[in-house]
C-alpha cells in the first residue's frame, strides 16, 4: 500500500565523505554503511505508505543525498532551488527531471537569490523560511512570489544549518526544536526538543512520525502523546550535518 505519496529519495554517492561541514567537527563517514543506512531510511519511508521515487544519482556531488535542499514543493508547485553553496548547484538538474515527470508546476530560484529546501518548514497554512548563510533575503522574496497566497515567514537562524536543523513541525502544525538556534520572535510557541535531533521530524502520516536514533528523548517524548514514532540510525549523515528532513521530499497524495 502506497497511498500517502510520493517520497524523492537520492542514493548516497560515492564521494559522500567529501560534504560539506559547517557547525561540526569533521569526522570519517563510512560509505557502506552510510548506504545501509539510506537502505533502512527509505524502507521506513515504504513502510509508512510512500511511494519512493530515486531522483538520479550525482556521483560527482558529496551533499546529493540530502535531496531535500533542490526543490521545494508545495501544492502542484515544484520550486527548484539555487543553493546558497555553490559547490551544491549542480544537485538541482536530476531533481528537475524527476519533478517535470510527476506532473508539478515547475518554477525556479533565480541569482542573486539563493535558497535551500533545508530552509523551507511548510507548517499548516504557513510556510518559514529561514534567513542565514544558504538563504538570502531575495531567494525569500522570490519564493513568496512563486507561492502567490501562502503566508510566507522569514526566521533568522543562528548556529544551525537550516532553519530545518533548528525545528520542524508537528502534523497539527506546532513547532518544536531548539529555541536557541532561531529568532523566536517571528514565531508562534516553539516546543522545546530535549535534544538537538528531535528538532527534526518528519511526518509520515497524521499520527506518524519518523525521528533520529540519536533523538531517543523526543522519540519517547512524542510516544506518550501518542503518536506512533519510527526511529531510524542516520548517524553517517548525521557526520555532515544531514538530518532525517533532508534525505527526502514528501509529494503528499492530492486529494481532489
Ligand atoms: N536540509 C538539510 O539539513 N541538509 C543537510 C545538508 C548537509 C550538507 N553537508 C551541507 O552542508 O549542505
Amino acid at each position: 500500500m502506497a497511498d500517502a505519496g510520493i517520497a524523492l529519495v537520492r542514493r548516497p554517492g560515492p564521494r559522500l565523505a567529501e560534504g560539506l561541514v559547517t557547525h561540526i567537527e569533521r569526522r570519517p563517514v563510512d560509505l557502506a554503511l552510510a548506504r545501509r543506512q539510506h537502505e533502512a531510511y527509505t524502507a521506513a519511508l515504504r513502510a509508512a505508505g510512500w511511494a519512493v521515487r530515486a531522483v538520479p544519482e550525482a556521483d560527482d556531488a558529496p551533499d546529493a543525498v540530502f535531496v531535500e535542499d533542490t526543490v521545494v514543493v508545495c501544492g502542484d508547485v515544484a520550486v527548484l532551488t539555487l543553493p546558497g553553496a555553490p559547490e551544491r548547484r549542480a544537485e538541482v538538474a536530476g531533481t528537475e527531471g524527476v519533478v517535470r515527470d510527476l506532473g508539478l508546476t515547475v518554477e525556479r530560484i533565480a541569482a542573486p537569490g539563493t535558497l535551500d529546501g533545508g530552509d523551507v518548514l511548510q507548517a499548516g497554512g504557513t510556510v518559514y523560511v529561514g534567513r542565514g548563510a544558504r538563504t538570502n533575503e531575495e531567494g525569500i522574496c522570490q519564493l513568496a512570489r512563486l507561492l502567490g497566497g501562502r503566508r510566507v515567514v522569514p526566521v533568522d537562524v543562528r548556529g544551525a544549518l537550516h532553519l530545518k536543523s533548528a525545528m520542524t513541525a508537528l502534523p497539527d502544525g506546532s513547532l518544536i526544536g531548539v529555541p536557541d538556534w532561531v529568532d523566536t520572535s517571528a514565531l508562534p510557541a516553539l516546543r522545546v526538543a530535549p535534544e538537538p535531533s528531535g528538532a527534526h521530524v518528519v511526518v509520515l502520516g497524521p499520527e506518524h512520525l519518523l525521528l533520529a536514533a540519536s533523538a531517543p528523548r523526543t522519540a519517547d517524548l512524542l510516544a506518550a502523546d501518542g503518536f506512533r514514532v519510527t526511529v531510524v540510525d542516520i548517524g553517517e549523515f548525521e557526520a555532515l550535518e544531514g538530518c532525517v528532513t533532508c534525505l527526502s521530499v514528501l509529494v503528499p497524495t492530492r486529494l481532489s
